[in-house]
Order: structure tokens, then sequence, then C-alpha cells
């Protein structure tokens, strides 16, 4: 199957810093895709490296088996920018009427329909929606451009919780409707909890891990016990993070196999603790651990 995005050592650098840096990765079609970081850990980057709007300084990027930002690509990527911008001077029609210029593919019945259901006003200015009335526009344009992958940049982050479940709700609608795949980016792991079944975790400008939640979710365990040094766990077992008292050690590994080790307490993790586990500091006994899945 075709991936909608690939990566190989992608990397973007401003002047002397690099925003990302030696990126690899697959993602096959059909999933959403959550994308999580801390600030300035390169993800608008990642995302725009993947719309076409930034030239790689080093690697290469492909979406929908091209090379990204080639014409055939943007026509089939819809891209919602950071604080889902639109127009504030032009009415929702106006916005309608502009998007259907501008894409071929435009599904005036999509818009059309949308727009009902969300009980906008086709003479209102956008300016004068609110946040989440704003968000929806932009994301109505964005689905009815038809596109085969749907890129959007913490598309929730300035909206009250109702409105981001909304938001969300409305986007996974479409997701089961059309043939989509979607990368979106957020600070909010409790929101791609909820709508993302593939994790990006960028910290550094590096990937930290990437692949399908239900994977991750299952290789990864919080081993609790008498304090050891990390260098003293077995080879499989890879450590994410390393926390230790006097007396104990916790520590966040990712293995394949099962832990027989009756010194441990062996406990699951949430998606949260997953993600913050990576957003440490890296244990220092070992490499830092990338997961391509
Ligand atoms: N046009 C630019 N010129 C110089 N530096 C930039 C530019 N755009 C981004 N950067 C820097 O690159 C790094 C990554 O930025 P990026 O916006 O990709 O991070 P982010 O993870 O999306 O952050 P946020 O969550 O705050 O939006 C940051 O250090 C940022 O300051």
């Amino acid at each position: 199957m075709t991936a909608v995005l690939q990566a190989r050592g992608l990397g973007k650098r401003y002047g002397r810093r690099w925003a990302l840096r030696d990126c690899t990765i697959d993602i096959p079609a059909g999933h959403v895709v959550g994308l999580v970081g801390p600030n300035g850990a390169g993800k608008t980057t990642l995302l725009k490296l993947a719309g076409g709007q930034l030239a790689p300084t080093s690697g290469s990027v492909a979406v929908l088996g091209g090379p990204a930002g080639g014409p055939a690509q943007l026509a089939k990527v819809g891209f919602v920018a950071q604080d889902t911008p639109v127009y504030a001077g032009l009415s929702v029609a106006d916005h309608l009427r502009l998007g259907a210029r501008l894409n071929r593919g435009w599904d005036a019945a999509l818009a059309r329909n949308r727009i009902g259901q969300l009980g906008l006003d086709l003479s209102h200015r956008a300016g004068n929606l609110s946040g989440g009335q704003r968000a929806q526009l932009a994301l109505t344009l964005g689905l009815a451009k038809r596109p085969e992958l749907l890129i959007l940049d913490e598309p929730v982050a300035s909206l009250d919780p109702l409105a981001r479940r909304e938001f969300l709700q409305g986007l996974m609608e479409a997701v089961a409707e059309h043939e989509l795949s979607v990368v979106l980016s957020s600070h909010l792991v409790a929101d791609l909890e909820r709508t993302c079944d593939y994790l990006i975790v960028l910290v550094d400008s590096r990937v930290r891990v990437a692949g399908q939640i239900e994977n991750l979710l299952a290789t990864h365990h919080r081993l609790t016990g008498p304090r050891r040094d990390p260098g003293r766990l077995p080879a499989d077992q890879h450590v994410v993070s390393a926390r230790h008292t006097d007396r104990q050690s916790t520590f966040v590994v990712r293995t394949e196999a099962p832990i027989h080790d009756p010194a441990w307490t062996v406990s699951g993790l949430s998606l949260e603790d997953l993600v913050l586990a990576y957003m440490e500091k890296p244990a220092a006994a070992r490499p830092l651990l990338e997961v391509q899945q």
C-alpha cells in the first residue's frame, strides 16, 4: 500500500538551528495520525514539509507516492494551517466560492451540507464568527477539496472543550464517510486519544517514536521495583525513561517479549504516560529508541 507520508532522513534548518532532523517515517494510508510534541519541537515544520510549503534542507519527503509539493500532491492534500485561518472580511459564502474556484475537485454539496448542519449563516462575515465556527469553516474548506490526505496543524488549540469536541467529532465523521487519511498535531493528548490510531512523538526536532497506538500500548510497560541500574535490564527491554529514588526504580520500557522478572511490578501505560515518557530526557544507559512501524 502506498504510504501517505514517507520521510527519509528529512531535515529542515533555519540558520544554524535544526527545526527538524533525521526524520525517517512511513505512515500507511487509512490512519488518523496524531503528531505530538512540546512547543518548538518541529511539528509545524514537519507538516509544512509534507504540505509542500517548505523545502527540505536534507533528505526527502513524499506524500501519496510523489514528492511533497508537486502539482499532483497539492491537488490531493488538504492543509488546515495553525489557528485555522480564514479571511475576516469575506462571508461564509465567499469562502465557499473561493474554494470552488481554487480546487478542481471541489465538492460543493459537501460544503453546503456541512455549513447547513453547523447552522452557519452563509452571509455572515468570517471575522464575526466564534473561534469554534471559524475552525469549522476552515475544516469544511479542507474537506470539500476532497483530499486523500488532510493535514491539520493544531486545529483545536484555541477552542473551548465543547468546540474542540465538536470539531473532532466532525473530523471523525468525515474520516468515516470519505476515504481519508489525516495527520493532525496537538499538545493535548486527550484529544489525540479520542481521535487518532497512529502516533508520532517529536521532541527537540527529532522523532522519538512513531507507530500504531494499539501496538505502542501493547509493547510499552512500566516496571516498578527495587532500585536497579538500567544497564542491568535485559537487552530486549529498551529503556524509554527511568526514575529512581534511594530504594526504588521506575522504568518505562519497550519490549516485544513478556517480562518475567519477579522483582518488578509491571503495569500498562495510558497514551499520556507513553507520550510523557518519550518527552522526558532519555535514559542515560541506553541509546534512544526510535520505533518505526
Ligand atoms: N521561519 C522560521 N525561522 C526561524 N526559525 C524558525 C522558523 N520557523 C520555525 N522556527 C524554529 O524551528 C523550531 C521548530 O518550530 P515549529 O514551529 O516547527 O515547532 P512546533 O512544534 O510546531 O511548535 P509549536 O507547538 O509552538 O507550534 C523552533 O525552534 C522555531 O523557533
